[in-house]
């Protein structure tokens, strides 16, 4: 049987109130397996960031529950969250979100400093050789270009060798050639370190590079594509956002409802 990194179950989100309620998520339920990369996408305004949020333990549900592994965040005091979101989920942000006065080296390694660990050096060489930075570990952000900077952002979120990895957007502030690297580098952390990472992504060539996308609109989870290929994600995005979210011929599963 499949291991799950993460799964959400019947998970809803609701802002505001009266007039202004809106109904971010509604009762979606997704797991996400050990070893697989996952892409989110959909409209904007179609719950991608709240789901990511929520399945991150950044955000608290509405109703429904969120586990990373076998632990119920809900069970978590805000002590206790904070210290899973640091030890075992990685994230990566559109923009780096890299402290400027700390070397290439220093920015991978703070969450672990700031838990008090120890890198574990073997971890961490496979994964600095795998982002292609050996020799640019001493260099600041400010002399790095912005792919050198999310490939220092990706190897800060696996350093931990976390549970789950969570993109937001990864590759919206690159051009293409050093997004495809990144994008090139989060499908090797799944495939040669074994690592879990789902990305929220508007992209549909970034999405190509995922095992599965799932899409959501309006809240909901609507379809899912198993080993998407850059020319059938376009198909499915623009279905989705004339409104008819009939599943075309291509897809391999629906979870329709
Ligand atoms: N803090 C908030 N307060 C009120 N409404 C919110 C809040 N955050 C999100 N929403 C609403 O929830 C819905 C889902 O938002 P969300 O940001 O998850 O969508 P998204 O698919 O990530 O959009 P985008 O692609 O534009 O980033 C939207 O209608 C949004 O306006």
């Amino acid at each position: 049987m499949d291991r799950i990194a993460a799964a959400t179950t019947d998970l809803s989100k609701v802002y505001g109130s009266g007039d202004n309620r809106v109904v971010a998520l509604d009762r979606v339920g997704i797991a996400f397996r050990e070893g697989e990369f996952t892409a989110i996408m959909g409209p904007s305004g179609s719950g991608k960031s709240t789901l990511m949020h929520c399945a991150a333990g950044l955000d608290s549900p509405s109703s429904g529950s969120v586990r990373v592994g076998t632990t119920e965040l809900s069970t978590l005091d805000d002590r206790k969250l904070t210290a899973l979101r640091r030890d075992r989920i990685g994230f990566i942000f559109q923009a780096f979100n890299l402290l400027p006065t700390l070397t290439a080296l220093e920015n991978i390694t703070l969450p672990l400093t700031i838990a008090g660990r120890r890198p574990d050096r073997d971890w961490l060489d496979r994964v600095v050789a795998m982002v292609g930075l050996a020799d640019r570990l001493d260099h600041r952000p400010a002399q790095l270009s912005g792919g050198q900077q999310q490939r220092v952002a990706v190897a800060r979120a696996l350093a931990s060798r976390p549970a789950i990895v969570f993109g937001d957007e990864p590759t919206g502030n690159l051009d293409s050639r050093s997004g495809a690297e990144v994008l090139g580098f989060l499908r090797d952390s799944v495939r040669e370190l074994g690592q879990t990472v789902v990305m929220v992504t508007h992209d549909p060539v970034a999405a190509g590079y995922a095992d599965r996308v799932v899409f959501l609109a309006d809240g909901r989870l609507v379809d899912e594509v198993a080993h998407p290929t850059p020319d059938r994600v376009p198909d499915l995005m623009r279905r989705l956002s004339e409104g008819n979210p009939q599943p075309p011929a291509l897809h391999t599963h629906s979870r329709t409802r």
